[in-house]
This record gives C-alpha cells, sequence and structure tokens, in this order.
C-alpha cells in the first residue's frame, strides 16, 4: 500500500532530512542497528525531492527500525507510523491507526500519558521542538518508558498546518537503571544503618545520614579518613588484624565491635564489612554498613545480669554457678584434677535478719560477698545460692587446699564488721565436696556439699565438714524429720537429759541443763543441733520449749521433793520463745503449776536474743526478772554484745561458749578471750560459767583465772533423769569437794 503521507504529499527526503539535522533518527539509527537504507536517505538533499523510487522505499526502511518515527496532522490525527511505534501504541496497523489522533491509541498507559501527547503536540506545532516521556502498557507485560521527540513539519502545500513529526526510542533499560540507581541513593540515604564506602585504599568517599547519626561524623569529617578512626582506639590490634585477614581471604567480616563516637561516647557497634573486587579482581571500593546496637547490649546485659547474677551482693547465682562449676568439672575431668566445692552458711543470719531488720541483714551480706571475693583467686567462683548460703568453686583444689581456704575464709568472716553503728560478726559452717570423688555431676556434688555444711553446723558453730559416704541429703532428712516433729510431744518422743553444773571453787553441784532429746521409734536418737534450727524456723520451738520449761521445772520439784537439796534448773529458750510477749505469764504458769520456785528456775538466752533488739529485749529481761528467776546469755562470746546494753540486761551470769574452752590449752587468743569475759562479767557483778569442760587442764585454768561454775564431759556428761538422781543423790550425800578436779 501506498503510504498516506506520500499520498498527501509530505516530502519523505526533507522528513528524514530533518530527523537527521536534528540528530534524531540518523544519530539513533548509527547508535542502534545500523541501516544503510536510512543513513542513504539522511545524506540527501532536502529539496527538490529526490526520486520517487526511493521515496516511495521511504517508509518500508523506516519499517525496519527499532524505534518509532511517525507523524500527525495538527489535529493528532495519525498520517504515519512505522511498524515499531504502531507495535509500541498497540495499533494493529496503519489503517486502524490513521482513523484516529494518536493519544487515543490503546499503547498509552493512562489518560494523562494522553494528555501529555497532547500538549506536546501542541507546543510542536506551534514551532517548539518537544520532548518528553511516555509511559506504554503493552498488555501482560512491565510498561515500556519511551522518549518522544516531536518537532513540527512542512506537511506538503495541500496542508493549511503544518504536521507533527514524532520520533520515539525505548529507554526502559535507562530508566530501570535509573530507578535502580534512584532506589540505591535513597537505600543509601535512608537507611537506618550506617553505611560507608571506601576506596581501595581504605579512604572514606562517602557515608550516609545514619553513619553520621550514629557516629556524629558529617560528611566533611569521614571523607578521606580511615574507618579505622572508629575503633582504634578501643579494640585490641589483633582484632583489626583479624578483620584485614577475613576481608583478604573472604571478602567480608562481620561482628561487633566497640567504637567512639566524634564526641568520645563509646558505643557497641554490629559491623559488617564488604570488599568489592573491580572485573579483574583488584579491590576496588570497601562497603561498611554499621549498626549502632549499644541499647540492645546493654538490654541483653542487664537480662543476662538480672538471670546470672544476684542483684543484692552482685555475685553469680545459683544458675551461673552451676554453669561454671559444670565447665570446671569438664576442663579438670579432661587433666585428671579435682575440683573442689565449699558451701558456706552464715550461722547467726536469721539473728541479725531479726534482730536489727532486713536492711541491716542486707548490708551484712553485702559485706559477707564482698570479702569472699576479695579473698579468692580470679579462676574461682563464688556465689550467692540464696539466703546466707554462699557457695565457692575451687578448680583444682585438692581436699587439702580446699580445707585451706575454707578456714581462711572462715576467719575473714568472722572479723567484725560494722553495720549502721552495730559491731556485728558472723560465724560460716562449711560444707566441702570434691569432684570426682564425692560426685560427678554439678547438682550431686553441690548437694553433698551441702550435706557437708548441715554436718559442719551440727557440729559446732564455725566448722569444716568434709563429705562422707553415709551423710543423708538435707533435703530429704529435713523433710522427714520436720514431718516427724511435728507429732514428737503428743506421740511423747522427747525426753529430757540433765547435765549438772558444778561449783569451781567446791566442786558443789549448784545446778543442771535440761537438753532436749528426740527418740523417733524409726529415725532413732535425733539431735538436738540438727531438729531444734527446724522448730525454729517452723515455729514448733515455741511447743517444744515450753513442753521442755515444764518438764524441768516438774523434775526439780519431785527431786527437791525427794529431798534432793534445792538446785537450779537451767533451761534453754530460743529466740523465737524470748519475742513472745506472753512468755513471763507462760513461765509463771508454768511455776505456778508445777509448785518450783522461781529462783530454781533459770532461762539461758543466746547472746544474740538478748542484743537484738535492745530496749524490748531490756523490758523481757525485767519483767522475767520480777518473776523472781535467774537469767543466764549462753554461748557468750560467739555473737555481737554490746558492753553498754550488757549492763543493762538483768543478768545474772554469762556461760562461756565451749569453743573458746576446747583449745584453751593450746590457743592464746581462747585464753586470752576467756580471761576477758570472766574479768569482764566480775566487773558486772555477774557469775560465770564455762561450758563444755573436758580436761582437767581446762578445769585448772578456769579456776586459776576465777570462772565461778563449770559444766562439761569432765565432771558429767548429759544423763537421763534416773541416772541423774542417781549422780544426785551420791555428790550430795558426800561432804563439798575442795577441788572440782575431783569430781
Ligand atoms: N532452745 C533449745 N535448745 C536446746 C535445747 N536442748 C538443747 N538445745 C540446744 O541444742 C544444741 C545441741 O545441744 P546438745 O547436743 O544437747 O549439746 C549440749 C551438750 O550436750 C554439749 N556438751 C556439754 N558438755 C560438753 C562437753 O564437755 N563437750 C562437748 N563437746 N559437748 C558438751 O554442749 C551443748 C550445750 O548446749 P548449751 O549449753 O545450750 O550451749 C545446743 O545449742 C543446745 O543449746 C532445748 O531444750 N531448747
Amino acid at each position: 500500500a501506498t503510504p498516506m503521507a506520500a499520498q498527501q504529499g509530505l516530502p519523505w527526503t526533507t522528513i528524514l532530512l530533518l530527523m537527521a539535522a536534528a540528530g534524531g533518527v540518523g544519530a539513533w539509527l548509527s547508535r542502534g542497528r545500523r541501516d544503510p537504507a536510512a543513513q542513504h536517505l539522511s545524506d540527501l538533499a532536502p529539496e527538490p525531492f529526490a526520486s520517487l523510487p526511493m521515496a516511495q522505499a521511504a517508509p518500508t526502511m523506516l519499517d525496519q527500525s527499532s524505534q518509532m518515527f511517525g507523524w500527525v496532522d495538527g489535529d493528532g490525527i495519525v498520517l504515519h507510523m512505522n511498524r515499531t511505534g504502531l507495535l509500541w501504541l498497540q495499533s494493529e496497523d496503519l489503517l486502524q491507526a490513521q482513523m484516529q489522533a494518536i493519544w487515543t491509541l490503546p499503547g498509552l498507559a493512562s489518560g494523562e500519558q494522553a494528555d501529555a501527547l497532547k500538549a506536546a503536540i501542541d507546543v510542536a506545532r506551534g514551532g517548539q521542538a518537544k520532548r518528553i516521556e511516555l509511559k506504554l502498557a503493552p498488555p501482560q507485560q512491565d510498561p515500556r518508558y519511551v522518549e518522544i521527540h516531536l518537532r513540527a513539519v512542512n506537511c506538503g502545500s495541500t496542508s493549511t498546518s503544518p504536521c507533527v513529526l514524532i520520533e520515539g526510542r525505548d529507554v526502559t533499560l535507562r530508566r530501570q537503571t535509573e530507578d535502580k540507581l534512584m532506589l540505591a541513593a535513597t537505600v543509601f540515604e535512608q537507611a537506618r544503618e550506617g553505611i560507608m564506602i571506601t576506596d581501595a585504599k581504605g579512604e572514606i568517599l562517602s557515608i550516609n545520614q545514619a553513619f553520621s547519626d550514629i557516629t556524629g561524623y558529617s560528611p566533611e569529617d569521614a571523607q578521606g579518613q580511615y574507618p579505622g578512626l572508629l575503633t582504634q582506639a578501643l579494640e585490641r590490634p589483633q582484632v583489626h588484624r583479624r578483620i584485614r585477614s577475613a576481608l583478604e581471604r573472604k571478602g567480608h567480616w562481620q561482628g561487633e565491635l566497640r567504637s567512639l563516637r566524634r564526641n568520645g561516647e563509646v558505643f557497641t557497634a554490629w559491623v559488617s564489612l564488604t570488599r568489592r573486587l573491580s572485573a579483574d579482581g583488584q579491590p576496588t571500593h570497601l562497603i561498611g554498613i554499621i549498626n549502632d546496637i549499644t541499647r540492645s547490649r546493654e538490654a541483653e546485659l542487664k537480662l543476662h545480669r538480672q538471670a546470672h547474677y544476684d542483684p543484692l551482693t552482685d555475685l553469680p547465682n545459683r544458675r551461673l554457678f552451676e554453669q561454671r562449676l559444670q565447665l570446671a568439672m569438664q576442663k579438670r575431668g579432661r587433666d585428671a584434677e579435682p575440683v573442689s566445692v565449699l558451701f558456706m552458711d552464715l550461722n547467726q543470719f536469721r539473728d541479725i535478719n531479726d534482730n536489727f531488720g532486713h536492711r541491716t541483714g542486707d548490708a551484712v551480706l553485702v559485706e559477707m560477698a564482698h570479702r569472699l571475693r576479695e579473698d579468692l583467686r580470679e579462676a574461682d567462683v563464688v556465689a550467692r545460692l540464696g539466703g546466707d548460703e554462699f557457695a565457692v568453686c575451687l578448680p583444682g583444689a585438692h581436699a587439702q587446699a580446699a580445707h585451706q581456704v575454707a578456714l581462711k575464709l572462715q576467719e575473714r568472716l568472722a572479723q567484725p564488721c560494722m553495720i549502721d553503728s552495730h559491731e556485728l560478726s558472723l560465724t560460716a559452717s562449711v560444707g566441702i565436696a570434691i569432684f570426682p570423688d564425692d560426685g560427678d555431676s554439678v547438682e550431686l556434688i553441690t548437694r553433698n556439699a551441702e550435706t557437708a555444711m548441715y554436718r559442719a553446723k551440727q557440729e559446732g558453730r564455725a566448722s569444716t565438714c568434709f563429705f562422707t559416704e553415709g551423710m543423708q541429703p538435707r533435703s530429704v532428712r529435713h523433710l522427714q524429720l520436720e514431718a516427724h516433729l511435728r507429732r514428737a510431744i503428743e506421740r511423747d518422743e522427747l525426753l529430757l537429759h540433765y547435765q549438772p553444773q558444778l561449783d569451781t571453787a567446791t566442786g558443789r553441784v549448784v545446778g543442771l541443763e535440761a537438753l532436749v532429746r528426740w527418740r523417733h521409734p524409726e529415725l532413732g536418737m535425733v539431735s538436738p543441733g540438727e531438729f531444734i534450727p527446724l522448730a525454729e524456723h517452723n515455729g514448733q520451738i515455741v511447743a517444744i520449749g515450753e513442753w521442755v520449761m515444764r518438764t524441768a521445772a516438774q523434775q526439780m520439784k519431785s527431786w527437791m521433793n525427794q529431798g534432793l537439796p534445792p538446785l537450779v534448773m537451767a533451761v534453754n529458750l530460743s529466740a523465737v520463745q524470748f519475742r513472745d510477749p506472753t512468755l513471763p505469764e507462760r513461765v509463771q504458769a508454768i511455776l505456778n503449776e508445777t509448785g518450783l520456785p522461781a529462783c530454781n528456775l533459770e532461762l539461758e538466752l543466746t547472746e544474740s536474743v538478748a542484743t537484738g533488739n535492745p530496749t524490748a529485749a531490756i523490758v523481757m529481761m525485767d519483767r522475767l526478772h520480777a518473776l523472781g528467776l535467774r537469767l543466764s546469755i549462753d554461748d557468750f562470746g560467739t555473737g555481737y554484745s554490746s558492753l553498754n546494753y550488757l549492763k543493762r540486761f538483768r543478768i545474772d551470769t554469762l556461760k562461756i561458749d565451749q569453743s573458746f574452752v576446747r583449745d584453751i590449752h593450746s590457743d592464746p587468743d581462747d585464753r586470752a578471750i576467756v580471761q576477758a569475759i570472766i574479768q569482764m562479767a566480775h566487773a558486772l557483778n555477774l557469775t560465770t560459767i564455762a561450758e563444755g569442760v573436758e580436761t582437767d587442764e581446762q578445769a585448772d585454768f578456769l579456776r586459776a583465772n576465777g570462772c565461778d561454775m563449770l559444766q562439761g564431759y569432765r565432771f558429767c556428761r548429759p544423763i537421763e533423769p534416773q541416772a541423774a538422781l542417781l549422780w544426785l543423790q551420791e555428790r550430795t550425800a558426800q561432804p563439798p569437794l575442795a577441788s572440782a578436779a575431783a569430781a
């Protein structure tokens, strides 16, 4: 078919040459697929029309082009459109296209695009060349972007208004690239991660906003600097070497770095570094992405601390202790070395809490934790397991070393400490279990050390005890005991033993101490050292203590009725009983009920009870004293009595703790303490009694230093009532002895 343009007299050569002169067709064709025919046409002179065959050939040649060519009349009606143009505008053929204005063709993506094209044609028709970008939308395909050039051309003599030549080329690829670049630039600028790009030498070329926000460096500050400016001062050279080596080997490194902001503030960064290589494998850039993870690290650390450390003392808690012990056991196990575990319990801690309040108790725990940490090596682990229980793990320590450490720690803990103007001193009982002999799991070794600690407690304050087979785990045993103890009184399982107390100078019996015993049908004899703390803990001590007082008072009254000279019956009073405001009434009721004169009853208070809440203690002691009975302070020297209060207490006797008596012959400190207690007691008009006297040597020393009374295995063990009666009858029938040693 003859092209309509030719029919309408449009000079082909003019069109083509105009296009060529505008750098259009010729340039495009020469840049794209070379079209020799078009090239040839562009070389032709515009006027006069060269040769018809060539002109007729032009549309065919234009159809070969991959660009769009066409022209429209002044109303936008398509006069000609090459094949590419028809394809892009989705017109089936030229005839169909020629029926309508170009902006109504279906290929235009939207009404907006149509309006833009229409407006551009109007501008071009007015004589001004125009360039626009159109979005064409092929069905079911990604949109095509076409750059359109429009300019007015002469339509020939038949036309009154100029035509508009439309040239278009597909710029989708460029547009996509631009879009991608735009996207990349947006990502670079708007990323929440800091991004930094360096050149091959490592000098910073550019940074994004987030990088500036995180580090405080502006692009001007950063440009030309090395990335190390953020970390140089903080990370060790090995870290930098490791990063360089990873980049060389793998082209990538990521990890956490402690970094420095421009204002000197330290922050934690998660850094990812990637080396970019040229086509020939040479490094061209380094791309670094940094995230400020200071907050999340801090939060993590906080959570970790909460989960693994005791908030009060800042020591590792049980969980962390178990983890560290597990590691130590694995490591030492491989080297066939032992790991010792020390389980420590503070002996008078409950009294401190009860008497001075929890604030003081907490301060004591903090101080004790501090001392423990100070006295141990870095490889050792000390933890607070809860309450007043601490555990120590000594990797590589054999029994002897563990024992030495235990003694050292006990000594350190026993040093007095000043808390809230109270001078307090505590002792600790320590149980030791050693891996692998005493257990091959964390749980077992810790439990066995705890069991040993309970044995140490039974053996007396501030003892150290190694775990041995046959020690029953505390928890099982305690549960058993607690369950049985509840019914011990009603089942008549409790009984009293009596231990005489002698006048040092004359050897006469002056009194007896009632000591409770528990004979269980299956468990056998259970030591008061084991069940009294349990009873104090669960409150059963009130009933047990009252039973002891009543039974002991009945016994003494009965012996007196049987003709024995009146003696003083000493009964232990627990802290829990002492704090009961109805205690004086209860004691009076027992005295009334049994008929025992008050002067034949002595209540032994522990030192901590007496000094706990001094004002309340003074009031209670006054009330008890008013009943006419005697009061003594038991275990004197192991607590934290203040002399100031001591002189205001209505007490009669100080009982020197057996721990000072035990080593009196070998330990000059114990001798000095005993002498000081006796002198002080006498200065306060108090009598003294030493407990736990086992040898003549001890008795002689005590007598020589003026101790008034003696009690201990040297004279008589605690014995049953029948045996005690015989012992008393025998002693009281004899004339007074000149020397207690003769007893
Ligand atoms: N609140 C109450 N506490 C009581 C009562 N009965 C006993 N107890 C307390 O239990 C702890 C252990 O008592 P026990 O096993 O009876 O030990 C006492 C004596 O048997 C023992 N002792 C006496 N002489 C010697 C000796 O020469 N050597 C030696 N190694 N031990 C000896 O010492 C304990 C004396 O106790 P005390 O005078 O009270 O300090 C103990 O703390 C008891 O107080 C009770 O009814 N209520």
